[in-house]
């Protein structure tokens, strides 16, 4: 028989995650899988279970959680030589990663995926010693990021990003950021820096539309400079998914990429707070394969 593990948070998004195990698995065991139900209790849990699947050579994990479990699920099968299928139940606020997956944010429609017989192969980003899946971010408004409450992006869901990041143009303006990126090399002033693996963050699906799930390669966007009347031309643009093509907006894709800065700038890695800089990012094309409808 094959073997399925669900990695379940309780806690993520209206912590309704237990009530769907039932009706997947049975969707599973109808399949032929035998299923493991495990409950995540705190950090890094999701990551352990998901290392004890890949070792023990599970066929397929599901993650039930929003989109800091499934980062931690991730984490747990990058480094692994068997990595199971992936299976995604979108239960947070945001869900990115679904989004981006064209995966229903409508739970019931997102289970009923699992009874696809497709996959979708799926790139990884290296950040450091740890994985993302969606974006890197660098600068004053990566940290107010973290200043978002989870009553904010319930209420004002992408908006929320906004309002915090707003507060931060009236702190201060760009640093000085360098860029070593496939033997090239950018160095200017950097309000923000944006490493985007596919095309949605912080709830705003076309923020980088260039970045497709598996093209191997790592999206950046540089905003040099932003004033509170340039504010509203950059939002409108990653409304309408142009922000490339943004006055004050530098793009480039690359494979391999170092990112420095003589100020003590902190980046946000999938939504979560990660190391200052200086960084290394690259990319592990095709690294995992996700369930998809
Ligand atoms: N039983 C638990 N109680 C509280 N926190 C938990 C529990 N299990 C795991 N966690 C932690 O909760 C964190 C957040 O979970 P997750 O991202 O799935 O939900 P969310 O924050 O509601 O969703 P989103 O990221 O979309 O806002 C996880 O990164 C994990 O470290």
């Amino acid at each position: 028989m094959k073997k399925a593990m669900l990695i379940v948070n309780p806690s993520s998004g209206k912590e309704e995650a237990l009530d769907h195990v039932e009706k997947i698995e049975k969707i599973l065991f109808d399949k032929g899988y035998d299923v493991n139900v495990a409950q995540t209790e705190k950090e890094l849990d999701a990551t352990l279970y998901c290392q004890n699947a890949c070792k023990d050579e599970f066929d397929l994990v599901v993650s039930l959680g929003g989109d800091g479990t499934l980062h931690e699920t991730i984490n747990g099968m990058v480094d692994q030589k068997h990595r199971p299928l992936l299976g995604i139940i979108p239960l947070g606020t945001v869900n990115d990663f679904a989004r981006a997956l064209d995966i229903p944010l409508d739970v019931e429609k997102a289970i009923d995926i699992l009874k696809s017989n497709r996959a979708k192969e799926v790139d990884i980003g290296r950040f450091n010693d740890q994985y993302f899946v969606n974006i890197v971010a660098a600068g004053a408004i990566a940290e107010a990021t973290y200043e978002v409450k989870p009553q904010q992006k319930t209420k004002f869901g992408p908006l929320a990003y906004i309002m915090e990041g707003m507060k931060t143009i009236s702190n201060n303006s760009s640093y000085p950021i360098r860029i070593e990126y496939d033997g090239k090399v950018w160095e200017g002033g950097s309000f923000l820096f944006l490493a985007a693996l596919t095309n949605s963050a912080g709830g705003f699906e076309k923020l980088s539309p260039e970045a497709k799930v598996n093209d191997g390669k790592i999206h950046c966007y540089v905003v040099t400079q932003v004033n509170m009347i340039r504010l509203a031309s950059i939002v409108s643009a990653i409304l309408r998914g142009e922000l490339k093509n943004e006055k004050d907006v530098e793009y480039f894709k690359a494979d391999h990429i170092k990112l420095s800065s003589e100020e003590n700038l902190v980046t946000n890695v999938d939504g979560e707070e990660g190391d200052s800089l200086p960084v290394e990012l690259s990319v592990l094309p095709s690294h995992i394969r996700v369930v998809v409808e």
